[in-house]
């Protein structure tokens, strides 16, 4: 049994973390929001589930480490500087921070850096992501994670070929780049399809979410997996022994 906190504990994932612990054998020792003390927060947890804000991160993080407990971070919209500092915080804690903690879409990405492995850098790869009205960052998290483990497969970087926001004369599409396209509407839990366009032929993988309790499971999986663990960066995958 895990006492789990959550950071964003009011929000549409915080509530869904909440109705997945009822159901199980941990604990949901505490919530809390904007304005609120993550330190008080992990003082009382053996692990943290933060789906907040990326303006959160870094008290979230620094909340982990004094006390010494595991963190994942589910939060999305984060930038190279967000990444540096999970970084250092994974040389004192173990933390896990992935943009999407389904088991659909783990898989989903190692299908997609196999496929990008294996076709040349003819076939265009485009990521399209629809989402509800309600979210504020784009291209998604899950977007991007699929966009790196394309990126992977090619075995380029992906911050060097990555197009986003197309609008107006944007010229031929550049040989090898990785495009992405953001729909926002409704109340969409989250759709993925990574097409993959070949001459005369096409490939599209998909996920699609129909509710947020399949990242809400997959988050307290992460949680308790990174109980006892090392200090240390992991990924899904490894939780999932995908
Ligand atoms: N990795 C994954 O699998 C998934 C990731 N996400 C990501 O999780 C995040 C949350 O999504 P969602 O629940 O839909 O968003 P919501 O807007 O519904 O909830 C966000 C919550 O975070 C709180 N919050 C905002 N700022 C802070 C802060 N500084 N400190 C503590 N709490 C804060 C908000 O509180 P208040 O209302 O008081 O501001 C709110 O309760 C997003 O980044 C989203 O993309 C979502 C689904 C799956
Ligand atoms: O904000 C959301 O809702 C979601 N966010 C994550 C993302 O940015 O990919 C995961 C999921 O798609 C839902």
């Amino acid at each position: 049994m895990a006492r789990i906190g959550i950071i964003g504990s009011a929000g549409r994932m915080g509530q869904a973390i909440a109705r997945v612990l009822e159901a199980s054998d941990h604990v949901l020792a505490g919530g809390i929001d904007q304005g609120d003390d993550p330190a008080a927060l992990a003082a009382q947890c053996d692990v943290l589930i933060d789906f907040s804000s990326p303006r959160a991160l870094d008290a979230n993080l620094a909340a982990a480490r004094r006390a010494g407990i595991p963190i994942v971070i589910g939060t999305t919209g984060l930038e190279a500087e967000h990444h540096a500092a999970i970084d250092d915080a994974a040389k004192a804690i173990p933390v896990l921070q992935t943009g999407n903690t389904s088991l659909g879409v783990t898989l989903l990405a190692h299908l997609v850096r196999e496929a990008a492995a294996r076709l040349g850098d003819d076939w265009d790869i485009e990521i399209v992501e629809m989402h509800h009205r309600m979210k504020v960052d784009a291209p998604s998290g899950t977007a991007l994670l699929l966009g790196e483990a394309a990126a992977q497969g090619r075995g380029i970087v992906l911050a060097d070929n990555k197009e986003s926001g197309r609008d107006g004369i944007t010229g031929a599409r550049a040989i090898g780049s990785i495009g992405f396209a953001a729909l926002r509407g409704g109340t969409v839990a989250g759709d993925h399809s990574v097409i993959l366009a070949g001459e005369e032929e096409r490939i599209t993988l998909s996920h699609h979410a129909e509710n947020r309790t399949i990242f809400a499971r997959g988050a307290v999986r992460a949680a308790t997996w990174l109980l006892g663990k090392p200090v240390g960066r992991y990924t899904m995958p490894e939780v999932l022994g995908l």
